[in-house]
């Protein structure tokens, strides 16, 4: 049975969004967060594939097989620093081995197949490292660099609330889409140090840490924020704009393959 759109209705692209793992009550799971599906579905307007990352990286091409994008998000969790050659310097940190060993060659296969990257916090920080770049594991230990963190007791709405400025590189498309400086939160103790291959910095925070990326050499789109634009996004005129531009480049990408 085919699964061509036979109807009127363009078809939406598809976006594969990787999950995390949780452990609740002595069990497993693999989890998303409803702030980051909804705008992708609402402002976007693209159809989400979430995948488990609970169960390896063999299928990582049948996935990208099926979508027309790939939507990398934020979680608490830290990426194993022995990926980017170095010791953990926060023991007391989660990490999600299972999301690094998924996403690392998903990001890497995405980027060779020309679709379109749209990723947040933990996100951006895995095309990073995906790309052969490092982390700073604690910014806020380091001398000249803010405190990036949220405080996990305020109410979520106040860890979520608008706390520094964020300047987009002059002339660069994200200022042309945002401005040339926009307010952000801030939910994130690392930060990225070393740039990995072919990245390049699209915006900075106030202390001169990277808070946004792109590869500009390549034809696809492709952005890498460090803040939270899926938190309120629809209430949020520059989220409004960044989910829009990302569906816009996954709808060309999904007429690519109509
Ligand atoms: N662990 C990394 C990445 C932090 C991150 O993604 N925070 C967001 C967690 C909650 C959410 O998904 O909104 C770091 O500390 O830098």
């Amino acid at each position: 049975m085919s699964n061509k759109n036979t109807g009127n209705t363009p078809r939406k692209p598809v976006v594969l969004m990787s999950m995390g793992h949780q452990e609740r009550k002595g069990h497993d799971y693999q989890v998303m967060t409803h702030k980051y599906i909804v705008p992708l579905v609402e402002l976007s307007g693209c159809v989400p594939l979430l995948a488990p990352t609970c169960c390896g990286p063999d299928d990582v091409d049948q996935y990208l097989d099926m979508v027309d994008g790939i939507y990398l998000t934020g979680a608490g969790s830290n990426i194993d620093p022995a990926l980017y050659g170095q010791e953990n310097l926060t023991p007391d940190k989660g990490q999600d081995k299972n999301r690094d060993l998924f996403d690392l060659p998903l990001i890497r296969k995405a980027i060779e197949r020309g679709l379109p990257i749209f990723a947040i916090c933990r996100g951006m920080q895995e095309i990073n490292v995906a790309l052969g770049g490092t982390i700073h594991q604690k910014v806020y230990s380091l001398d000249g660099y803010n405190d990036h963190r949220e405080d996990s007791d305020d109410p979520v709405d106040v860890q979520y609330a608008q706390v520094h400025g964020v300047r987009p590189v002059d002339g660069s498309w994200l200022q042309k889409l945002v401005g040339d400086e926009i307010q952000v939160n801030s939910l994130h103790g690392q930060g990225l140090d070393k740039l990995g291959e072919g990245l390049e910095p699209l915006a900075y925070a106030e202390d001169g840490l990277i808070e946004a990326i792109h590869m500009p050499a390549l034809p696809q789109f492709t952005l890498a924020v460090q803040w939270h634009p899926e938190w309120q996004a629809a209430q949020n005129p520059d989220s409004v704009k960044i989910f829009q531009a990302f569906g816009e480049a996954c709808r060309e990408q999904a007429a690519k393959r109509a």
